[in-house]
């Protein structure tokens, strides 16, 4: 039987194309989906019905999706790590170019000029008028990067290249993360040393509890005169209160940034875009692509890539006939459901076993056939959350 996607946002045709019409329908309504696919769809734990098994997010943040209720129902949750990395970093240099120069508001007075019908007229007025519009160059400019996994170590590299010097602060930097990054980007060691020294200081960190209203009255009272803060992570990483004051203070020059509110738009030193970061043809393909090569791998053999609360886990694939299993972090279960096979005499050919946090998943390759009667002795242990017979032994 075909597996049910349900999609929650537009899902770029090459991603959806993934996954093969014989093997898989898609639609944006389904009541028993076997998986979802979203991207900034704000997803509540009741709307996820029983039948889910996986959740693909088309792109990096994962906060719209109640990641903790899916990890105690067993459900794993992928995302697309660095798959829009550059669009957001072009967006930045964007950013960066309208924060430096007077782009927006030179562009805005040509418009008033349209009631001018001669050339010359024209060109006279503009003349006199530019120097109202004049900026300063990002050369020699330093630039603080909140964040250096993928898309700060891109935003990094970038103004290097562009002239700028680079601070970077990042406490939880993967090893990974840290090889990408090139040696000129210096070290802050806390972030207010960073806020303290910057000219133009940019965030690439995910919202967490740790991170909602981390950039602060504190860390905003203490910017350079003419710092220009943009956020092209989350609002609600930056305390909306302590901005408006901090921009009102006059220290902080601008903000730009990828999140409209309210409070913050028609103001001369706010420049807001409607969450465009990801938005290019690349980076939808990409991420699409990924979310949706996942969540195949994960339904057609339980494998695991860029899930953000199980392990990665992937089981080359020896026999047709494969358990998942997934249970509480503690001893004895792996022990128990191993005596329920032997008890039933199937033979173990291969497996996997891999922890994160509370969470314990397992992949069993069996040589023959496990009835449902044995799937429902392995059910009903203590600790177990799920259980999934993955293909036939036929
Ligand atoms: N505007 C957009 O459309 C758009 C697009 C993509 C991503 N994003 C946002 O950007 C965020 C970063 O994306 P990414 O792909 O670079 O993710 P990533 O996971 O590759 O990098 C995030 C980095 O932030 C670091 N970090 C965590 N807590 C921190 C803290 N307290 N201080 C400083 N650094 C901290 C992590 O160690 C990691 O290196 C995403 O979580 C998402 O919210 C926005
Ligand atoms: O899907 C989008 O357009 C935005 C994605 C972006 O916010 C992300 O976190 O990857």
């Amino acid at each position: 039987m075909a597996k049910q996607i349900l999609t929650l946002n537009q899902i770029s045709l090459k991603g959806l194309e993934r996954l093969p019409r014989d093997c898989y329908e898609i639609a944006s309504e389904f009541s028993q989906p076997d998986a979802i696919l979203l991207r900034s769809h704000k997803l509540k734990a009741e709307d996820i019905p029983e039948s889910v098994l996986a959740i693909g997010r088309a792109g990096a943040g994962t906060n719209n999706i109640p990641v903790a209720e899916c990890s105690a129902r067993g459900i794993p949750v992928f995302n697309s790590p660095g798959a829009n990395a550059n669009a957001v970093k072009e967006l930045v240099a964007a950013g960066l170019l309208l924060g430096s120069r007077g782009i927006i508001e030179g562009i805005q007075y040509v418009d008033t000029l349209a009631s001018i019908t001669d050339k010359a007229e024209m060109n006279q007025v503009l003349e006199a008028h530019k120097k109202n519009f004049k900026g300063s160059e990002l050369v020699g400019k330093t630039l603080g990067v909140v964040g250096l996994g993928a898309i700060g170590s891109m935003v990094a590299e970038m103004a290097l290249t562009m002239g700028m010097d680079v601070v970077g602060y990042d406490p939880a930097l993967s090893v990974e993360a840290a090889w990408r990054l090139s040696s000129q980007v210096r070290k802050a060691d806390t972030l207010s040393a960073l806020f303290a020294r910057c000219d133009y200081i940019t965030l690439h960190l995910p919202v967490l509890d740790s991170t909602r209203g981390l950039i602060n009255a504190e860390l905003l009272s203490a910017v350079r005169e003419g710092t220009c803060l943009l956020n092209f992570a989350r609002q609600e990483i930056v305390d909306e209160d302590a901005l408006v004051e901090a921009l009102n203070g006059g220290n902080l020059r601008k903000y730009i940034a990828d999140f409209p509110a309210p409070a913050l738009i028609g103001r001369k030193d706010v420049i807001l875009m409607p969450h465009i970061g990801a938005s290019t043809d690349e980076a939808e393909d990409n991420c699409a692509i990924m979310a949706a090569d996942q969540i195949r791998d994960f339904l057609e053999n339980g494998n695991i890539c860029n899930s953000v609360n199980f392990p990665n886990l992937v089981l080359e694939r020896v026999t047709g006939c494969r358990l998942s299993v997934t249970n509480a972090n503690v001893p004895r279960i792996l022990g128990s459901l191993l005596s329920i096979l032997a008890d039933d005499d199937i033979n173990v050919i291969d497996m996997l076993n891999k922890s994160r946090d509370e969470i314990a998943y397992n992949l069993i390759d069996i040589e023959s056939h496990a009835s449902d009667e044995v799937l429902e002795r392995m059910r009903a242990l203590d600790g177990v959350v799920n259980v999934r017979l993955i293909g036939d032994c036929d």
